[in-house]
């Protein structure tokens, strides 16, 4: 029995899978939400449903700790579903980490040189790495890396026009993001249109809080719009996206805005938070559907910026065979996906309304009869992949 315990940190939550790798069941799973606030949230979903309580988790080694309890007080007992490797997110693992990797003291070191690259993330992820290997201090402990899947990026792709000394002393490219969610969900759409991943151009738009588009040509990144770090690119929950850098000479000389200041607007107080005050679509559209115009405006900038991104990818891939939305937004907003879609038709992009209007939860197609390209929805299932990768780098079969 080939049991992976999988950890997600993100910059203020932490999510978890249980999974048995022979079928790719899932035993438990749970979410620890706003960690370091006030009152946190931990939720547990084990064999007898859900459970939840509010309270204070301070960082995420600590999130760790009510992780252990969740399973201790609500099963399944790691006892008697013991896990045979943890698997690890990290968003930033640059030039350094090209494939999953075990964890030894040394690659610790090595994701705490990378914090800079991804602030928002990787100090998160190693709190987690280190809490789970205090408390599994015999298992194998391997980290999957969000920005693997974009090594393969050519040069063109991924150098910025900066001054090469400068650009090459601080390791300043585009390292791009949820590699593991792109690669997952190009397979599944693959394997859905019942074509070689291989002979296919898709265009994924993995749209959640934070969101990227990636163009994957046979299976491989050719292009991502996330950049240096998570930051670049589309519109997100809080942070800008692409924005023209002069912005911040300009806060800084007009406004006195420090650097700290700066990393926070972007990063934590702008997108769909800055545009509207809240950085849940949901609230976002609920807001238009009543008439709000800055709600209204912020859902056309979203859409907008998305649109850029997938007629930049139909060129740089030379056409495509599908456009497929994934992760929170992407999964479960019809709004969001017929705004941004709006217009393509000319394409060969075309929405079925009826389609698009539903409820999702497998792959599923979404665009017209007529439409040259196909348009899906796959939900993307990071946990599951990095869980597949973290057995394929301990070497440990899944029928074990
Ligand atoms: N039914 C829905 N309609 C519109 N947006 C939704 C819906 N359900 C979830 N979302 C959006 O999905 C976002 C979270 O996506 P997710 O992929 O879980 O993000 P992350 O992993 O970055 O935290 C939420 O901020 C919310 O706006
Ligand atoms: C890289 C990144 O933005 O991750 P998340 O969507 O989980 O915040
Ligand atoms: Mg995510």
């Amino acid at each position: 029995m080939s049991i992976v315990l999988v950890v997600n940190s993100g910059s203020s939550s932490m999510k978890y899978r249980l999974i048995d790798m022979r079928d790719e069941t899932v035993l438990a799973s749970g979410l620890i939400e706003r960690i370091g606030e006030y009152r946190g949230l931990v939720r547990h979903d084990g064999p007898n449903g859900r459970h939840e309580l509010a309270r204070r988790i301070v960082d995420h080694e600590a999130a760790f700790e009510a992780m252990i309890r969740g399973f201790n007080e609500h099963g399944p007992s790691l006892d008697d579903y013991p896990p045979v490797a943890v698997g690890h997110r990290v968003v930033q693992g640059a030039r350094r980490f090209l494939a999953p990797t075990v964890v030894d003291d040394s690659v610790e070191r090595d994701i705490e040189d990378l914090i800079p690259l991804a602030p928002l993330h990787n100090g998160a992820n190693l709190e987690g790495i280190r809490g789970a290997r205090r408390a599994f201090p015999d298992l194998p402990h391997v980290t999957v890396f969000d920005t693997s899947f974009h090594t393969s990026m050519s040069d063109a792709a991924s150098l910025y026009a900066l001054d090469r000394p400068t650009a090459e002393r601080y390791r300043i490219r585009r390292y791009g993001a949820h590699g593991s969610s792109h690669k997952f969900v190009s397979a599944e759409a693959a394997r859905f249109l019942g074509k070689p991943l291989e002979d296919l151009k898709i265009i994924v738009l993995h749209i959640g809080n934070g969101a990227s588009a990636c163009a994957v040509r046979g299976g491989v990144s050719i292009e991502t719009s996330m950049g240096l770090t998570p930051l670049e690119g589309l519109v997100m929950g809080t942070r800008t996206g692409d924005i023209d850098p002069a912005v911040l000479f300009h806060l800084h000389r007009q406004a006195g805005y420090s650097v700290d200041d700066l990393d926070e607007l972007l990063n934590k107080k702008s997108g769909l938070a800055g545009l509207t005050g809240s950085n849940d679509m949901r609230d976002v559209e609920a807001r238009a559907r009543k008439g709000d115009a800055l709600a209204l405006t912020a859902l056309e900038i979203y859409a907008h910026r998305i649109r850029h991104y997938i007629g930049a990818y139909h060129a740089q891939l030379g056409g495509a065979d599908a456009v497929v939305w994934t992760a929170g937004v992407g999964e479960n907003s019809p709004d969001a996906r017929a705004r941004a879609m709006r217009g393509l038709e000319f394409l060969g992009m075309k929405l079925d309304p009826e389609l698009n209007d539903q409820r999702v939860k497998e792959p599923t197609r979404i665009s017209a009869a007529d439409s040259a390209i196909d348009i899906l929805v796959v939900p993307t299932n990071e946990e599951l992949e990095i869980a597949r990768q973290t057995l394929q780098a301990t070497g440990i079969p899944a029928d074990a």
